[in-house]
């Protein structure tokens, strides 16, 4: 939608742009950079030039991830067909959209990026902005802020770490196996601490929009801090329930992980999140990830002939491959 997008990928094969009824891959060059004409250039040239339709493909082993950055008018500013470009013979091919028009797409594109953050200061919109917290790693753009985040995730890291193994201490004993039994079944020591950013801006029609689709998490349990705005839903009998908020508490997921391992007798939550028309509600998700490599399957201490597993044994990231790609697991 934006007039360019500048785009840096990194070196995994994924972006293709449709061109004469065939889907071509862009051919990753070192340092280059790729730049998209938008729509508001397609419409401010009345057609002269033609946004590009373009999708992206995902890897079976690696990793793609790109830092696009959308060069886009204020909401409030009129995009139209350009006058000296406009007259009898090539009349004006598109609307100038009013301003309630060009707020509506931008805020429905943000739902679409429900992982990303939209930082008004530095206007860097970082379409996939996820840390591992413990690891170090951080992707840096140009944005201070992101500095004075990442001291204060690493410290929140590192009061999470006390807060995961008690937890998975008491679903162990819960099992009644020993404390650190169900922390071994999902990694140990190498569990990975996932920090992802929500950003749900206000929406001006919350009735026929979601921030995130009902889903379970893939993760061994969930530990999230939303803010004060109303939205996370969970399912039960049948029913969509408000999860309240309540101030300083954290909320707890139970994950895919934490069912399969034990065979069903905990249940992954099955949730979702509505959005506001005034106010914007953000949450800050910890997902505590078995490592990609990491063998997950029933307890065998869990399993017998009564009970025998209802999950396959499988590493951790042919699990996440199958549910991205809605495969059967
Ligand atoms: O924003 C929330 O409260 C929940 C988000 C969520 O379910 C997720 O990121 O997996
Ligand atoms: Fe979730």
């Amino acid at each position: 939608m934006s007039s360019i997008t500048i785009l840096v990928p990194n070196e995994v094969q994924g972006l293709q742009v449709f061109k004469d009824g065939d889907w071509y891959d862009v051919a990753y060059i070192p340092n280059a950079l790729i730049i998209h004409i938008g729509d508001q250039i397609e419409i401010l040239s009345n057609g002269k030039y033609k946004s590009v339709h373009h999708r992206t493909t995902v890897n079976k082993e690696k990793t793609r991830m790109s830092w696009p950055v959308f060069l886009e008018p204020p909401p409030e500013f009129e995009v139209g067909p350009i006058p000296k470009l406009v007259n009898k013979d090539d009349p004006p091919k598109y609307k100038t959209k009013n301003k309630l028009t060009a707020q509506k797409l931008r805020l429905l594109y943000s739902h679409f990026q429900n992982t990303s953050v939209y930082n008004a200061k530095c206007k860097v919109n970082l379409t996939y902005f996820t840390s591992s917290l413990l690891s170090n790693t951080f992707f840096f753009s140009k944005c201070t802020i992101l500095h004075v985040y990442r001291d204060t995730n690493e410290e929140y890291a590192q009061s999470l770490i006390g807060v995961a193994n008690k937890l998975l201490g008491l679903l162990s004993k819960g099992l009644g196996l020993e404390e650190d039994e169900v922390k071994q079944a999902l990694g140990g020591e190498d569990l990975v601490y996932m920090l992802k950013i929500n950003y749900y801006p206000p929406c001006p029609c919350p009735e026929l929009a979601l921030g995130v689709a009902p889903h379970t998490d893939m993760s061994s349990i969930t530990i999230l801090v939303p803010n004060e705005v109303q939205g996370l839903q969970v399912f039960k009998d049948g029913d969509w329930y408000d999860v309240a908020y309540i101030p300083n508490a954290l909320i707890i997921h139970i994950g895919d992980q934490i069912e399969i391992l034990s065979n069903g007798k905990y249940k992954s939550v099955y949730h979702r999140t509505t959005v506001n028309k005034e106010k914007t509600r953000m949450s800050w998700p910890v997902f505590l990830e078995p490592p990609p490599e990491f063998e997950v399957g029933p307890i065998p201490k869990l399993v017998n002939k009564d009970d025998p597993p209802k999950y396959k044994t499988k590493k951790y990231k042919d699990y996440v491959y199958c549910k991205l790609n809605k495969l059967p697991q």
